[in-house]
Formats: structure tokens, sequence, C-alpha cells
């Protein structure tokens, strides 16, 4: 079924007035399970640099204490603190214009579905000085994202960041490397596809001729206006977890089974996703899911707050869940899988509505195969912290 012919942003925003609207007058709308997902939204403004912020959702294979790592890096201002403020900290783009250059490595512990770290070069470091240990930097097994500014000339940072590949291959040749060809919004379609084409061939012929013929090098076309930075940076993070082709079979047989068009797995602090089936991502249909977290979130910071005359109607189910169906008659569904995680599918079949118990029974068995998955350590953490607070209490009294 062809997509309505306004933009998505348009449609999606007025759907979101539509749903608010709808939304505000029916009094059945808080349920403990939306309260949790605000309670997630409430989690990424603490989640900043606290390290104590939260508990995490760390992968069985990986010690508690393995966080790969993201090394942010470029030339001066090319938008590396701008890219970790919009994606991790949910800073809108235009305050980015303020950021201060960054004067000392700035880590930023992330604590998510899988805990992570994201350092923050400053562009003016040369931490390919023998006073640098390298081990120190690119030791622990994660990503090197460059980020260079196709606004500006870039013969520099691509002489750079051939020069960092040089080194880092020869003691770390597992590390991947993420190139993002960055602020690409202020550039026309065909400078962009120009830019990209010229950044890849200097790099590639340069590795060649250093006798690296297939270094593991993947560029993306970013800008923190758009989805991209955070479309690029979901490919990032896929990479570094390890159960990843099992949640991308689970997704499948789910989206397969369901008649799903399109399913993405969200972290929702972040809204990266971090898996999703195989079928081609198709930016609209991203950016409708992405949007549609948010309007699940508001809708449920709408509602969070206590009040005297609102009553549970009935037993609550743990988790959120919600659909939208737009007037093209495609359904939204969207289902928190934990406190990290939701699963939201575009389905463009007009007989999903009457099938909207078989949907959620499926995404429920899908949950439980995704929390199988992870281990709950999160949560034996939490009540292992409860049940100490809760010792501590009874020995002050
Ligand atoms: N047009 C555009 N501007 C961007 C984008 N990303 C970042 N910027 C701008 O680029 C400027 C520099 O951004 P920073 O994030 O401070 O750059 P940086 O790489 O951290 O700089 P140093 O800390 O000096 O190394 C800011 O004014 C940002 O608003 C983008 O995607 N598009």
């Amino acid at each position: 079924m062809p997509w309505p012919a306004v933009e998505p942003s348009q449609f999606i925003e007025r759907e979101i007035e539509r749903r608010l609207m709808s939304a505000y007058r029916s009094s059945s709308l808080k349920t403990e399970a939306q309260l949790s997902l605000e309670l997630n939204l409430q989690g990424t403004h603490q989640v900043g640099s606290s390290a104590q912020a939260r508990t995490s959702l760390v992968p069985n294979t990986q010690p508690r204490d393995a966080k790969p790592r993201l090394l942010l890096m470029g030339l001066r201002r090319s938008g590396k603190s701008s890219i970790a403020s919009v994606v991790f900290h949910k800073m809108p783009p235009n305050e980015t214009l303020f950021l201060e250059s960054t004067t000392r490595i700035q880590k930023d512990s992330i604590h998510s579905f899988m805990d992570f770290q994201v350092w923050d070069f400053p562009g003016q470091l040369e931490y390919l000085e023998p006073s640098f240990d390298l081990e120190d930097i690119f030791g622990s097994l994660g990503a090197l994202v460059w980020v260079i500014d196709a606004q500006d000339d870039y013969l520099d940072s691509v002489a750079r960041l051939n020069r960092t590949i040089l080194t880092v291959q020869q003691y770390y040749p597992g590390i991947n490397i993420e190139v993002f060809i960055h602020k690409v919004d202020g550039l026309s379609d065909e400078y962009r596809q120009d830019t990209f084409q010229d950044i890849v061939q200097r790099i590639s012929d340069e590795l060649s001729d250093a006798g690296y013929e297939n270094a593991p090098v993947h560029y993306y076309l970013t800008s923190i206006y758009d989805y991209s930075v955070f479309e690029a940076f979901s490919k990032v993070i896929q990479k570094l977890i390890p159960n990843l082709s099992t949640l991308e079979n689970l997704i499948n047989t789910l989206a397969n089974n369901c008649g799903f068009e399109k399913t993405y797995l969200f972290d929702v602090l972040s809204k990266i996703y971090i898996a999703s089936d195989t079928r081609p991502v198709d930016m609209a249909c991203y950016e409708m899911c992405s949007d549609y977290i948010d309007v699940i979130v508001d809708i449920s910071e709408l509602y969070s707050w206590d009040h005297s005359l609102r009553k549970p109607k009935g037993d609550q189910v743990q988790e959120a869940e919600s659909h939208v169906v737009l007037h093209d008659e495609t359904m939204i569904h969207l289902m928190e899988m934990n406190k990290y995680l939701c699963l939201v599918s575009v389905i463009r079949n007009p007989e999903a509505k009457e099938k909207k118990g078989l949907i959620d029974m499926n995404c429920r068995t899908f949950q439980d195969a995704l929390n199988d998955v992870f281990s709950r350590s999160w949560e034996q953490e939490q009540e292992e912290r409860a049940a100490a607070a809760a010792a501590a209490t009874s020995a002050a009294e």
C-alpha cells in the first residue's frame, strides 16, 4: 500500500496531534506499563555522565565489566561532541551551536541494554604521539568513529584518519573503523554523493598502497539535523552486540509469521535500534517508528501524575503496549520489551486491527525469547539493592 503523499514528519505531526487529543479524552490511558516507559525517559536525563544512573542489562556472553568503548575522533569542530550530545543526551540539534570546544577526553558511561562507553576526543589531541599509551585508548574492544566535516576542506582529516588506521591496524586489527561523513545537511544530493565517493576513494587508495586491502572501514553520511546519525549509530552499536544474529532471527520469525512490513527493536533511551528484521531499512518507516516512541513516552508523561480520581481499571500489564492505525490503514504497533527496549512494527495489512490479540500474543512470545537471550541481571541487581536498602533501614531502626 502506498505511503501518504505528505511528508512523513508532517503526517506524523498531524497524527500525533489527533492521537494526543483523543488520549486526553480517554481516562483509561494511564497504565503501569506506560509509566514504566516514562520512567525510562526520565532516566535519560539522569543517565548523562552519571555512572550510577542505571543498572544494566548485559548480554549473557560478556563479563559484567567488559564495556565496549566507542571512540569519537576527528579534527576540531567536526561535530563529535554534538553527535554524542544529540544521540545520548537528547540535546536538541540547534543547541549544539553553543557547545564549547572539548579540551580533554570526555568519558561517558552509557547504561542501557548493554553497558558501553563513549569517549569524545578533543580535535587537537595528538594521541599517536609516544606520550600516549595506545593500549589505554584502543585496548578495549569497540569502534573508532571518525567524524569528517563534509562542509569543510577534509583533506587534513582524511590524512590524519589514514595515519590513525595504519597505526591502529598494526596492534588492534579487530577494531571497527566507522567513518561519519558529517554535516551533510548543508550539501546538495549530488555534492553529497561526490564527497562520499571522493573520501572513500582517498582512504581505500591509501590503505591499499600500505598493504591493507580489506581494512574494516565503513562509511556513513550523517547529520544531527535528521535521523541519519541515529541510523549510523545503530549500525555501529549493532556490530558490538554479540547476540545480534540471534536477535535478527527472532525478529525475522516474528515479522514473517505476523506479516509485519518492518520491525525494529529500539533502545528507548537513545532511540538507536539495536536489531531489526533483515528486510531493507526504509528511512521513512524508521522515522515513523522512532517518532511513535516519543508519542508514547509523552502520553505516559502526561498521565504519570498521581490523581485521586484516577483508578486502575482491572489488572494492568507490566509493559506498555500501544498501536495506532493511520488513515491508509497502516498500523504501527509498539510493545515495551523490558526497561530498556521496545519493539515497534509497521503492519500494512488492513485486517491487522481485527487480529490485534494475535499480534500481541506473538509479540509477548518474542519478548520471552528476547529476555532469555539477555540476562536479567539488571533486575537481580535492583532486587539486591532494594533488599540491601531494606536491611539497612531495619538495622537503623
Ligand atoms: N550543519 C551542521 N552543523 C553541525 C552538525 N553537527 C555539528 N555541527 C556544528 O558543528 C560545530 C562544532 O561542533 P562540536 O560538536 O563542538 O565539534 P567537536 O568535533 O566536538 O569540536 P572539538 O571539541 O573542538 O573537537 C557546532 O557549531 C555544531 O552545531 C551537523 O550535522 N550539521
